[in-house]
């Protein structure tokens, strides 16, 4: 198993945001190194890369975006492929029910361990997306997904501490929390409900994100 036990910061920045780029990436992943992160999660080819200069197990994921299909964190194997040429031992792809342009998941998963040698990290959204996953071989399953699909709508504040309890209690894969984990004691409580690891992404790496929500919350209009 290539992913440790602890917090994985995931250091991504959309085209839109003033710190897209790999430069910036790989500057947070080794400040979320410095840090104590035992691992880190990137976006592209050109992020990916990047991050390995902190010199950590990398999850990495290709996000491609559609107007046909909503699947968008490395839907297909080229896209796998282009980031296991970047040096990511540890692929994230999207093992949700919705439809896609291409392979099936279970493809996918086969194909990405036995062409690429690469691990495979489950993003679902719902207890049956896991279960399948982890049917179908993927090698960590992620709560990642819930409240970003029509099954799990609307969206809580909260990250989904009940599925992860309930994917750890059913799965003999390391299950990992990500999504919406903003506060350490959200991190504790995820470890609590038998997390292999908990992934962070905007309450450390997205410094628009934290301004707004302070901004938001605690300055007077
Ligand atoms: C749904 C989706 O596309 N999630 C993405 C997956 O890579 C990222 O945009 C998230 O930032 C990441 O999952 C970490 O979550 P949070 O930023 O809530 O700590």
């Amino acid at each position: 198993m290539k992913l440790p036990r602890g917090l994985i910061v995931s250091c991504q920045a959309r085209a839109d945001n003033p710190l897209h780029g790999p430069q910036f990436m790989g500057a947070m992943a080794l400040a979320a190194r410095d840090g104590g992160a035992v691992g880190i999660r990137a976006n592209g080819p050109a992020d990916v890369a990047a991050v390995q200069a902190a010199s950590l197990p990398v999850i990495g994921i290709h996000k491609v975006f559609s107007d046909d299909y909503p699947v968008y964190i490395t839907p297909d194997f080229s896209a796998a492929r282009a980031i296991s040429a970047s040096g990511a031992r540890i692929i994230a792809l999207d093992c949700t029910q919705r439809p896609r342009d291409g392979e099936h998941p279970s493809i996918l998963i086969r194909r990405i361990q036995e062409e690429l040698g690469a691990e495979v990290f489950a993003d679902i959204s719902t207890l049956e997306e896991g279960l399948k996953a982890s049917d179908w071989g993927a090698d960590y399953v992620a709560t990642t997904l819930s409240g970003y699909t029509e099954a799990t709508q609307p969206k809580p504040e909260e990250p989904d501490l009940a599925l992860l309890e309930a994917l750890a209690a059913r799965l003999d894969v390391p299950v990992v929390a990500e999504g919406r984990y903003n506060r350490p004691e959200l991190v504790a409580q995820a470890f609590n409900a038998g997390a292999h690891a908990v992934v962070v992404g905007t309450m450390i790496t997205n410094p628009r994100d934290i301004t707004r929500m302070f901004v938001n919350q605690g300055v007077p209009r």
